[in-house]
């Protein structure tokens, strides 16, 4: 397989199984995908398919069986399961965002605080800019009157928005979404996805979003097709659209 300047994160024959003997599911078969700076990618395929350990694997969360996961670091291309678990913890703390299922914010901060912690533990600004930096962030998503409210105070959509804001406000150069949708109306959902891909066209992340909404399709630049445990296709759709969101919020 032949890979461009662009490509950030690459899979490489990736297989990973999950218990032994009568139990054993093999969950990747020989998995291979390329993922480019810059780009929206779709993950799609049917319940159990594997989407989500492949998302784990290439996150550096859940070690593969066999295969490679190479990523862009500092300008070297590095494979993230040869490093120590403790170089991989950093990378992910420096480079990665994730937003998960089931959003997991912590109970006893506020919106506001969500973010403000996530720029305070990288060491990646003072109180004063967190506090700004997220008080933008909270903007941009429409939660400014939410910003000294705790999850338990949060409708669904809202709670969503903060774990979005939470993956993206440290500038990742990756993003992992595991259904970032599935707890919104479609406005929000469309909110979503125009700031998910704002981020990946305007700041050059590389994001790759698991999903089972059909309306995210014309939205991402390129589509990934698993089927039990294999890569089906990769495909472009056919016809994007273009983001409005991130400009017109500015
Ligand atoms: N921790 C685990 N232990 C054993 N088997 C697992 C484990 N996690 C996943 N599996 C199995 O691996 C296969 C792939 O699961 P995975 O969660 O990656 O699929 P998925 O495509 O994300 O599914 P869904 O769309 O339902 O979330 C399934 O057969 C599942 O039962």
């Amino acid at each position: 397989m032949m890979f461009d300047e662009r490509s950030m994160l690459r899979g490489l024959n990736l297989t990973r199984t999950y218990g032994e003997g009568e139990v054993r599911t093999t969950a990747l078969r020989d998995v291979t995908l390329e993922l480019q700076r810059g780009q929206l990618a779709l993950l799609m395929g049917p319940s159990g398919s594997g989407k989500s350990t492949l998302l784990a694997v290439l996150s550096g969360l859940l070690e593969p069986s066999s295969g490679q996961v190479i990523s862009e670091d500092n300008g070297r291309m590095l494979d993230i399961w040869k490093l120590s678990a403790k170089q991989r913890e950093d990378f992910r703390l420096r480079q990665v965002g994730f937003i998960f299922q089931g959003y997991n914010l912590f109970p006893a901060l506020n919106s506001r605080q969500q973010l403000e912690i996530v720029l305070r533990w990288g060491g990646v600004c003072t109180a004063r800019e967190a506090r700004k930096r997220s008080d933008d962030m909270l903007g941009l998503l429409g939660l400014s009157k939410k910003a000294t409210k705790k999850p338990a105070q949060l409708s669904g959509g809202e709670k969503q928005r903060v774990a979005i804001g939470r993956a993206l406000i440290k500038n990742p150069k990756y993003v992992f979404a595991d259904e970032p949708t599935s707890a919104l109306d479609w406005e929000n959902g469309e909110r979503v996805i125009e700031m998910l891909r704002a981020a990946a066209h305007e700041r050059d992340a590389t994001i790759l979003v698991v999903s089972h909404d059909h309306r995210i399709e014309p939205y991402v630049d390129a589509h990934f097709y698993m089927e039990d445990g294999m890569m089906r296709s990769h495909d472009r759709p056919a016809q994007p659209v273009e983001p409005t969101f991130w400009r017109n919020a500015q």
